[in-house]
């Protein structure tokens, strides 16, 4: 993971390439952000015997990427957890005032009992990820881990702040990076992931 993480920050890494690490860092976080996921138990007749098994609990998981640049980390979910649902947030940070606009919704109504796995790469000044987690929770949700590749010190304690009670939060990272600068970039980091994915957006 850190090689990869390495080969994403590079500032001469390609797009083809960066969606290529990023899809498979993520499979890579999804098997550590499952551990908990929840799970029934079920018959299964092999050829040779009954025997109990595993299989997701009723709701199913929710997938929540959020646009644009956790769009790139959904496939690398859902190659692990290929029953999931998915919904999806656009949300973009003004980047003069760093307010969160919310741009789009496509996503369940009643989210009751749902563990919901929400794919953003960036969590800068965590102004994104603590309004997604708020969404969630007013629709309901039970659960929500939070999937990221590089985080700044300062997210992390925005995040604390507005949900560290909840035990029903959670993050799973590759990278715990130094610092942000005074555009709220995240050092070292890897610069705009949606823009590195996707193209400049603007
Ligand atoms: O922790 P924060 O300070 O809120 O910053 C993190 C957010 O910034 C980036 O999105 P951006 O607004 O650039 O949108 P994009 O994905 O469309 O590029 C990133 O993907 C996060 O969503
Ligand atoms: O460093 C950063 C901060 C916010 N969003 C990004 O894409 N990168
Ligand atoms: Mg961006």
């Amino acid at each position: 993971m850190a090689h990869k993480v390495s080969v994403l920050r590079d500032k001469n890494t390609p797009s083809p390439v960066f969606r290529q690490l990023t899809d498979e860092l993520v499979t890579l976080l999804a098997y550590e952000a499952t551990r908990e996921v929840k799970t029934v138990e079920v018959e299964v007749q092999t050829p040779v015997a009954t025997t109990t098994g595993t299989a997701f609990a009723k709701p199913t998981p929710l997938v929540v990427p959020i646009l644009r640049a956790g769009l790139g980390m959904l496939e690398g979910m859902t190659r692990l957890v290929p029953t999931a649902e998915v919904g999806f947030l656009g949300m973009a940070r003004n980047e003069e005032t760093l307010d969160i606009i919310t741009y789009a919704e496509r996503l369940p109504q009643d989210l009751t009992g749902r563990q919901v796995f929400v794919l953003d790469p960036m969590l800068a000044t965590g102004g994104t990820l603590v309004e997604a987690i708020k969404f969630l929770f007013d629709r309901g949700a039970a659960d929500v881990t939070c999937i990221c590749l590089i985080a700044a010190p300062e997210g992390i304690a925005k995040l604390e702040a507005a949900h560290g009670g909840n035990d029903n939060v959670h993050l799973v990272l590759a990278s715990l990076d130094e610092k942000l600068n005074e555009k709220a970039y995240i050092v070292p980091g890897l610069g705009d992931a949606g823009d590195r994915l996707y193209g400049v957006a603007h």
